[in-house]
């Protein structure tokens, strides 16, 4: 017998409670249209922040920190970088999808009230961390699990989040005073919104199509035809929104 108290209840969660559980992971959006400029309650953010306090991590390091961003002068800052990192972005993409590209709204940076920037310490409770001693990449990892217990919790508060990687990190590093040991893994911008889309903004401007779940299980092994099926489905989708788009 363990001497540590164990949760009594060893059951699946009621079908009340699994209905919310899967609302929030399907209602989950990542916003930047929507955003509204009304404040984010004081004590949904709390809420949501020990949410994603709660996710795992490797050795049970908690190497997250949360910076939130309420100051309009470093949101506009942060803006800035975002605009120049997605003028660069931009060509990165060629003939109609670059012109697709620049139609896509891609943050909501200064219509959200609130930016929280995800960090990483990767020093954090020492060098040698379970878990982590063979593939050094795990505290990144853990920090995006809190990223996505922060998401779905805002969902469930009623709030919108998105995340912006368009974003150099000397920007961030310089705006919010972040030294060079911390990584930064995630730029959040969080409000309340007028609406949630059902499917994800990508998807419903043509961008591509949300992949089979079929397609991503694999059986005993990896199944090489699976991946050819995947590429076979994208390449199609692409031709088809060359030949809409030559129209
Ligand atoms: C690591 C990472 C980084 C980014 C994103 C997500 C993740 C996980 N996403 C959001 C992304 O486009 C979105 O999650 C997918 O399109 C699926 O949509 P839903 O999140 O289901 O609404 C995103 N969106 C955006 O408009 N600008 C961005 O810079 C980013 N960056």
């Amino acid at each position: 017998m363990s001497d540590f108290a164990v949760s009594s209840e060893a059951e699946a969660f009621s079908l009340q409670e699994r209905e919310a559980l899967y609302k929030a992971i399907f209602a989950r959006r990542d916003v930047r249209s929507q955003f509204l400029s009304k404040p984010v309650p004081e004590e949904s953010l709390q809420r949501i922040l020990d949410a994603a306090h709660h996710a795992p991590s490797v050795g049970f390091m908690q190497p997250w920190d949360f910076i939130l961003v309420r100051s309009e002068a470093k949101r506009r800052a942060i803006k800035q970088g975002f605009d120049a990192a997605n003028a660069r972005s931009t060509e990165q993409f060629s003939g109609e999808r670059r012109l697709h590209y620049q139609r896509l709204k891609l943050e909501g940076i200064l219509e959200a009230p609130l930016g929280i920037c995800v960090t990483c310490d990767p020093s954090r409770t020492g060098p040698v961390v379970l878990g982590r001693t063979i593939k050094p990449e795990m505290d990144n990892y853990s920090a995006v699990c809190a990223v996505q217990n922060l998401w779905l919790a805002a969902r469930a508060e009623g709030l919108g989040v998105g995340w912006v990687s368009i974003l150099d990190d000397k920007v961030l590093r310089e705006t919010l005073g972040i030294p060079e040991e911390i990584r930064i893994i995630a730029y959040l911008c969080l409000g309340r919104v007028s609406a949630f889309n059902d499917t994800p903004e990508l998807e419903r401007k043509g961008w591509l199509p949300r992949r089979p779940l079929e397609l991503a299980v694999h059986e005993d092994g990896w199944q090489a035809a699976q991946q050819r099926q995947t590429d076979e489905l994208l390449a199609e989708f692409l031709r088809q929104r060359e030949r809409q788009s030559g129209k």
